[in-house]
C-alpha cells in the first residue's frame, strides 16, 4: 500500500501535455519561457489541444471560432444577479455558473469526440465573458456584450473594463494567460481527470476543477496575496509582517510549491511585468513590497514566490479586484484543464486508487437500547 502524503512524487498517469523537469516548465515541449514571451493565449489553447503549434489559417479558425461561441444565454446573468453575490465568493458563483451553462448545453452529455470539441470550444470562449460579467455585477454594474473583433486578452479586458486596453494591458493580460494555462497534475487538473475518468461530462469536470481550484493552497492564494500587500501598507511594516506570521506559523501566500524547490519559473515573467506594471500605474509600492517579502522569505525560510505572487499586483494594476483573480486563473486553466480532458478520455481507465485504513476493526454493533459511550469509543 502506498502511503504517501498528499501523493508527493507519486507519478499518477502519463500524459503528453505538460512537463516539468529539473525546473523547466514546458507545454508539448516548448519552453514556457519562450512562449511566455512570443506566443498569444489562442496559440496555446492550440497547442495544448491539439498538440502542436498552429498554422496562421489554423490559428485564424481558432479565434473565430471562440468569437462565435463569446456570447452567453441572457438566462447566465439573469441568474447570476439572482445569487447572493455580496457575501458568495466569485469562484463558488463561477463553479455554479458552470455548472448552470452544462444545463443550457443542449449536447452536455453527447459523448464523442467532436461534440466533446464543440463544447470544449463553447466553454472556453463563454468561461471569459461569465468572469468579465461577474466582475461587473459585483459591482453593481450591468455585464458589457464581448466583442467579436478582438483577442480573446483585448476581450476580456474590454468587458471587464468598459474601455479598450493599452496594448502595455493587453500584452501583460496576455501574456498572464498563457503562464497560467497548464501545469501538469496540479490539484484542480487531477480533479478534472478523476471526475471524467468516471465517463462524465466536459462541464462536470470543468466544474470540479474550479472548486478544487479555490482553495488557498491552490489557485485561491493570488487574491490572497493581494490582501495581504494591502494589509502590510508599506515596506517598512514587511519585516513584523513575516516575523508575527512565521510566529504564528502561519502560511504566507504566494510563497512555496509542491514541485518546484527552486524557484517557480512563471514567476520571472510575473516579477517584470509587475515592475512594468506598478511603474506605468504608479503604483510602485507593490512591486516594492512584494520584493521585500521575497528577499526576507528567501533570506529565512528558504522560500520562494510562486505563480500566484507576482500575478496579484499584476492583476490589481489591470483594474482587477482582488476576489477576481482566482476566477481569472480559472478562465486561463480552463484550456489546459481541458487538454487534461481530452487526454483522459482518449485512454481511460477508471481512477479508483486504495486508502491505507487505519481505522477500528471488527467492532461489534451494539443495539441503540443498549449502547453507552464507554462501549462505542
Ligand atoms: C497555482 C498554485 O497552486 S501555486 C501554490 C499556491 N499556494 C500558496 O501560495 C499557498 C502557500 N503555500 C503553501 O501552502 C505550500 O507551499 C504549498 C501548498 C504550495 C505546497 O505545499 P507542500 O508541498 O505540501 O509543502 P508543505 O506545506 O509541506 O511545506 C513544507 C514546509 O515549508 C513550509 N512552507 C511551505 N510553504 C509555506 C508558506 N507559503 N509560508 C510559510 N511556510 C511555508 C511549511 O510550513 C513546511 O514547514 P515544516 O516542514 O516546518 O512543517
Ligand atoms: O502545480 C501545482 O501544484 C500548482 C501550480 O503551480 C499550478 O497549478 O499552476
Amino acid at each position: 500500500m502506498m502511503k504517501t502524503r498528499g501523493l508527493e512524487g507519486v507519478v499518477a498517469t502519463k500524459s503528453s501535455i505538460c512537463s516539468i523537469n529539473d525546473g523547466v516548465l514546458r507545454y508539448r515541449g516548448y519552453n514556457i519561457d519562450e512562449l511566455a514571451e512570443c506566443s498569444t493565449f489562442e496559440e496555446i489553447i492550440y497547442l495544448l489541444w491539439y498538440g502542436r503549434l498552429p498554422l496562421k489559417d489554423e490559428l485564424m479558425a481558432l479565434k473565430q471560432e471562440l468569437n462565435d461561441h463569446v456570447d452567453v444565454p441572457s438566462e447566465m446573468f439573469r441568474q447570476l444577479k439572482a445569487y447572493p453575490i455580496e457575501h458568495t465568493h466569485p469562484m463558488s458563483v463561477l463553479r455554479s455558473a458552470v455548472s448552470t451553462l452544462g444545463i443550457f448545453d443542449a449536447h452536455e452529455d453527447e459523448m464523442n469526440e467532436t461534440a466533446n470539441k464543440a463544447k470544449a470550444l463553447r466553454l472556453q470562449a463563454k468561461i471569459s465573458t461569465i468572469v468579465a460579467g461577474l466582475g461587473r455585477v459585483r459591482q453593481g454594474k450591468e455585464p458589457i456584450p464581448p466583442r467579436h473583433d478582438l483577442s480573446f486578452a483585448a476581450n476580456f479586458l474590454y468587458m471587464l473594463n468598459g474601455e479598450l486596453p493599452s496594448e502595455i494591458e493587453e500584452n501583460a493580460f496576455n501574456r498572464a494567460l498563457v503562464l497560467h494555462a497548464d501545469h501538469e497534475l496540479n490539484a484542480s487538473t487531477f480533479t478534472a481527470r478523476v471526475c471524467v475518468a468516471t465517463l462524465s461530462d466536459v462541464y462536470s469536470g470543468i466544474t470540479a476543477a474550479i472548486g478544487a481550484l479555490k482553495g488557498s493552497l491552490h489557485g485561491g492564494a493570488n487574491g490572497r496575496v493581494m490582501k495581504m500587500l494591502e494589509e502590510i501598507g508599506s515596506v517598512d511594516r514587511v519585516e513584523a509582517y513575516v516575523d508575527q506570521a512565521l510566529k504564528e506559523k502561519r502560511k504566507i501566500m504566494g510563497f512555496g510549491h509542491r514541485v518546484y524547490k527552486n524557484g517557480d519559473p512563471r514567476a520571472k515573467h510575473l516579477k517584470d511585468m509587475s515592475y512594468q506594471l506598478t511603474r506605468l500605474k504608479n503604483e510602485p509600492k507593490w512591486y516594492d513590497i512584494s520584493i521585500k517579502l521575497a528577499d526576507i522569505l528567501r533570506e529565512r525560510k528558504g522560500l520562494l514566490p510562486n505563480v500566484d505572487f507576482y500575478s496579484a499586483s499584476v492583476y490589481h494594476c489591470l483594474g482587477i479586484e482582488n476576489e477576481l483573480f482566482t476566477p481569472i486563473f480559472a478562465v486561463s486553466r480552463t484550456a489546459g484543464w481541458i487538454a487534461h480532458i481530452f487526454e483522459q478520455y482518449n485512454d481511460n481507465r477508471l481512477i479508483r486508487p486504495r486508502a491505507l485504513y487505519i481505522g477500528p476493526e471488527s467492532m461489534p454493533y451494539i443495539p441503540i437500547e443498549e449502547r453507552n459511550k464507554v462501549d462505542i469509543i
